[in-house]
């Protein structure tokens, strides 16, 4: 998609200057050499004395077959030199596209073979200009193997489902994340690869996971993000930890960055992005807890707002995706938060989903101290407590419509953060 599109603008571009210069020198040689040759009268003509002619003296005398010759002349060599062009043109085109087909499309190229000992160590080798703002630098994926220690055991951050992710130190200093998806030829990991790039390139946000660039050689896709020293709200809540370095006011500050990044996504983008694969494990914290979205491998845009405010936004859409989807998600977490319980508990029976688990309990306001993540108990003022619980419950209502706008919840939420987490809230 994008990718493509960038591979074809790339090549427009290199080959409109060339022809545009090509016709420009062709154009003048023929006109130069078209023009009627002036030569003065004396030399053009010895036998127009001035005692023989009374009349005024002509000036202007063609010699057409000297003019025939040079034009026949300047018709060759443009010729030659339109022939070299053209020659010089298709080596250009066949050079490019060899190129190009080595670093985006490397199944079938000859030159694929690892050259490691001429890698730059320079993390950007050229940059590809975004669709929209700023430009996505290509990584050499040799960069990427060698920063990785060529992809090892040591390197792993975490195995998922669509590949695995590496930390990488690409200039000797610091770190980056790589995410290296195998089976690029199929359809759903090159859909998903070409998805996260292309909506990681549109959208800049603080509180969005950045895309540093991404590599294709051969049937592997990689992305490169900025290293989340923290890694995963999951990790946080359910790792060996178990919440215990997530404080209240922490905990209310990630999820006021969630409602930022979300609130950007489905009221400042346009049109509007929906996340659709929104979920602790894709919450991500660096070194100074800001959480950032990630994982826009599903995302995508809204292409109908409801203008109509009898009819839910989801019949506009067939019923599949709103931004309330986000919404539900957003509440989930909002709980996962406030109980440390994983969205799916997986007893040995039922699998139990922490909706379905906390919301009937939260009908009534003083079971919350008892259900609350120990790690947090008694932390915080109640007030504050019930104020989230209630946002939560708001956000996981069944039925869509009655959800609120991530732009509500945010502004509910912004008061009970301190002023220098970037809240409203003055602590005296
Ligand atoms: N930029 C990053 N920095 C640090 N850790 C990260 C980064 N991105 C992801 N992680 C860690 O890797 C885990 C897996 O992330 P990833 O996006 O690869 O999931 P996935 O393979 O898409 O799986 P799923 O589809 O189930 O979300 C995250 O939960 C997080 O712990």
């Amino acid at each position: 998609m994008f990718v493509k599109h960038q591979t074809r603008m790339c090549l427009l571009r290199h080959l409109l200057l060339p022809i545009c210069l090509l016709g420009f020198s062709f154009f003048s040689v023929v006109l130069v050499s078209a023009t009627p040759q002036e030569i003065p009268i004396s030399q053009a003509s010895p036998r127009t004395g001035g005692a023989q002619s009374p009349g005024p003296p002509i000036v202007k005398v063609v010699i057409r077959q000297d003019l025939n010759k040079k034009i026949l002349i300047a018709l060759i060599v443009s010729s030659t030199l339109l022939c070299f062009t053209v020659l010089l043109l298709l080596y250009l085109l066949l050079w490019r596209y060899r190129s190009m087909n080595n670093s985006f499309n490397g199944i079938k190229g000859k030159s694929d073979s690892v050259k490691t000992s001429s890698v730059s160590t320079k993390p950007t080798v050229h940059k590809v200009e975004s669709v929209t703002k700023g430009t996505i630098p290509v990584y050499e994926y040799q960069l990427l193997e060698s920063g990785t220690n060529k992809f090892s055991d040591g390197n792993v951050l975490s195995r998922g489902g669509r590949g695995c992710l590496y930390s990488a130190c690409l200039d000797g200093k610091s770190y980056v994340t790589v995410k290296k998806l195998d089976g690029g030829g199929e359809t759903d990991i090159e859909k998903q690869f070409e998805n996260e790039v292309d909506w990681l390139a549109k959208i800049k946000h603080q509180n969005i996971v950045s895309l540093l660039g991404f590599s294709v050689y051969r049937q592997t896709r990689c992305i490169v993000y900025e290293m989340m020293q923290n890694g995963s709200l999951e990790s946080q809540l359910h790792g060996p930890s178990q919440g215990a370095g997530l404080t209240w006011q922490l905990r209310m500050k990630i999820a006021v960055d969630i409602a930022r990044g979300l609130e950007y996504l489905h009221e400042h983008c346009h049109p509007p992005v929906v996340h659709r694969d929104l979920k602790s494990s894709n919450i991500l914290l660096d070194s100074d807890f800001n959480a950032k979205i990630s994982d826009f491998g599903y995302a995508t845009v809204l292409m109908t707002q409801n203008k109509n405010l009898n009819r839910p936004s989801e019949y506009l859409l067939d019923g599949k995706v709103t931004d309330k989807n986000d919404v539900y998600s957003f509440g989930v977490i909002l709980l996962q938060l406030l109980l440390g319980k994983r969205s799916v508990e997986k007893p040995s029976t039922e699998p139990e989903s922490v909706v379905t688990w906390a919301v009937p309990k939260l009908s009534d306001r003083a079971n919350l101290p008892n259900i609350l993540d120990p790690a947090i108990k008694g932390t915080m003022d109640l007030k504050h407590l019930y104020q989230v619980a209630a946002v939560a419950v708001l956000c996981v209502q069944p039925e869509p419509s009655y959800r609120p706008l991530i732009t509500d919840v945010l502004h509910s939420l912004i008061p009970l953060l301190p002023l220098e987490l970037g809240g409203s809230l003055r602590i005296l």
